[in-house]
């Protein structure tokens, strides 16, 4: 069976594109999407994408993911540093994951640099743009296969 990995992008990142592109740049969600698309095609992988501004809708979208999918690669957007809901939903559902944001949150307010999630991801990015999407991506195919093992060494 094809590996799947997950997408998740929380809130206001359906704005991606439009939003303080002096922080988020000019490539839109979608933009993002496809991309991933494209790449998961040339890796022989499975993305899904799912994006949503509710905190619950993102805590069920983990919860159903249980036994389906290898990884998540989510950009929790401001739930970064607020979620315990999301944090407990991703370590209940015991899948790998691989934070991602698209600015560099340790050069921006204090408050940005606290994530409830970093200590338990299997890597985090930051400040790549939207090329964190496509490194996790290339990161999640080949470390994040269930009964392949998870390790990155
Ligand atoms: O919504 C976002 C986007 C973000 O996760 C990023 O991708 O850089 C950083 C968060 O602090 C912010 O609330």
């Amino acid at each position: 069976m094809a590996q799947k990995i997950l997408l998740i992008n929380g809130p206001n990142l359906n704005l991606l594109g439009t939003r303080e592109p002096q922080i988020y740049g000019s490539t839109t969600l979608n933009d993002v999407v496809k991309q991933a698309k494209i790449q998961a095609a040339e890796l022989s992988i499975q993305v899904e994408a799912f994006q949503s501004n509710h905190e619950g809708a993102i805590v069920d979208k983990i919860q159903a993911a249980r036994g389906e999918v290898d990884g998540i690669i989510i950009n929790p957007g401001a739930f970064t540093h607020t979620s315990v809901a999301i944090r407990d939903a991703l370590l209940g559902v015991g899948i790998p994951f691989v934070e991602i944001h698209v600015s560099n949150v340790h050069a921006r307010e204090q408050w940005r640099r606290h994530s409830y999630l970093s200590d338990k991801a299997q890597a985090v990015i930051c400040g790549l743009g939207v090329f964190g999407y496509t490194a996790a991506i290339e990161f999640a195919a080949k470390h994040m296969k269930v009964n392949a093992g998870t390790s990155k060494l």
